[in-house]
């Protein structure tokens, strides 16, 4: 399949120049020895008017900044809002199929916005990305899975969601039907850290987005992800959507519980449909590095040690670990149960829907477990120290019931733990390199 850049580029920029300089040289011998001819002056006269065409693709290009010279598109280096960009959102928010729908995903170089677009792409939706590639984790990874989403004809802008122009622009060149909105500031204990990057992305941001959406015309539905932290305090076990969620435990859950309340305002003012997604601890391959699971597959690689967190009265800390598929498959049918949003110009015209599900896998698993799952697929001992767990934000245990998603949604989890870890280990040894238990090259 030709790659997007053979698509819509001709050939590099300094190859653009010469046929640039070869036109003007050819022009001025013609100039000479056929401009006292009438009908040469007419083709002449088309000759000129496709010059000048050309000179405005060129200009066009130069002023949309080069791929070939840096892979970004951020406004900084000249990129957004140029023709050449234009065209490239609009050829990545095509549909190729029948009853097709044009999303929007934000957050498309994070691990789950990564995965969900690739779904969408592979079954013949528009997809358009936009992504920040904030340095909460290593960049570099990020930038792999946009490598990945490139090559299957998935297009990423850079940029925040907070920026107003970005996202206006972006609705602008297309009527996107549906917004998959995954961008966020993840993380339960970073939030003690840097609270203010909490507030940046999953509360401002979300808003800046749903601005945009309530003006959009036509309104696109929105779905997104909230999480599981939400569930916070509740000892209610599994946890159902309609137990409580007002005790949050970290600024992380408390930041997704204002998403919720938030969008459940856009939705009764404003008539946008809003599906919220309560996601379990996903995990799988091209997963985060700062979860568990994927550090302490990588220090049991490095021989350093791990830090097993465990409860009060030396209970273990479990968790409803969630494999990747399960998870995109949920979002996808999210996105194809949404209903219509059913405002315009920003006004109200009727109901929408307000939705909220868990996406778990149901069967909960201690840490420890989790541990000697990965012991047994890299074939090493880790080191572990068991500590109290501190107060940081995390929650003993978490446990899903999915019997809404499964009759709304038909979501049906079906990779268990070993088996996700598996795939997991699989993907991690051959995306760093890993030779016989050692790195050989390090991304
Ligand atoms: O479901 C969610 O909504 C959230 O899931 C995830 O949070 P968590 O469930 O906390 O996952 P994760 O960090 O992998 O820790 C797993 C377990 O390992 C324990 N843990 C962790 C680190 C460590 O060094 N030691 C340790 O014992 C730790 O105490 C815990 O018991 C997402 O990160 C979060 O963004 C959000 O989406």
């Amino acid at each position: 399949m030709p790659q997007l850049d053979e698509q819509l580029f001709p050939s590099t920029p300094g190859k653009i120049k010469i046929e640039r300089a070869h036109h003007h040289y050819t022009m001025n011998r013609a100039v000479h020895r056929c401009f006292t001819s009438t009908s040469t002056i007419f083709l002449w006269a088309l000759f000129l008017v496709a010059l000048m065409a050309s000179y405005m693709s060129i200009q066009s290009f130069v002023d949309s900044g080069s791929r070939y010279l840096h892979h970004t598109t951020s406004r900084g280096h000249g990129g957004i809002g140029g023709l050449l960009w234009e065209k490239q959102i609009r050829s990545s928010a095509q549909i190729r199929r029948s009853n097709g729908i044009s999303v929007l995903v934000t957050g498309a170089a994070g691990f789950v916005g990564t995965h969900v677009s690739l779904a969408l792409k592979k079954r013949g939706d528009g997809v358009v990305g936009v992504d920040n590639f904030n340095d909460y984790y290593d960049p570099s990874l990020k930038k792999a899975r946009r490598g990945l989403l490139d090559s299957h004809n998935v297009f990423v802008v850079e940029g925040d969601i907070n920026d107003r122009q970005l996202l206006a622009k972006l609705f602008d060149v297309v009527a996107f039907t549906h917004v998959m909105h995954l961008a966020a500031q993840a993380g339960v204990r970073y939030a003690m850290e840097n609270p203010h990057s909490y507030v940046h992305s999953n509360v401002a941001g979300l808003v800046t987005l749903l601005e945009q959406c309530k003006s959009a015309d036509p309104q696109p539905a929105v779905v997104w992800a909230s999480s599981s932290s939400v569930y916070g305090l509740n000892d209610k076990s599994p946890f159902s959507e309609s137990d409580r969620t007002d005790q949050p435990a970290s600024l992380y859950a408390a930041t997704k519980k204002a998403g919720e309340a938030i969008t459940h305002t856009y939705n009764h003012i404003y008539g946008l449909s809003i599906t919220g997604l309560r996601f379990f601890t996903v995990y799988g391959p091209w997963g985060r590095p700062d979860m568990a699971y994927f550090s302490f597959t990588r220090n049991i690689l490095q021989g350093k040690p791990i830090t097993v967190y465990r409860g009060k009265n030396r209970v273990d800390l479990a968790r409803d670990f969630t494999y990747i598929d399960d998870i995109v498959k949920g979002c996808v049918a999210s996105l194809d149960t949404s209903g219509k949003s059913t405002g315009s110009g920003g006004k109200k015209r009727g109901a929408a829907p307000y939705r909220i599900f868990n996406l778990g896998n149901t069967s909960p698993v201690t840490v420890p477990t989790l541990v000697s799952i990965l012991e047994k697929n890299l074939k090493k001992k880790a080191k572990k120290y068991v500590l109290e767990m501190p107060g940081n934000g995390d929650v003993p245990f978490t446990h899903a019931n999915i019997s809404l998603a499964r009759r709304k949604l038909g979501y049906k989890p079906t990779t268990d733990l070993p088996t996700g870890l598996r795939k997991f280990v699989k993907w991690y040894l051959s995306y760093y390199g890993y030779d016989q238990g050692k790195p050989v090259n390090f991304k």
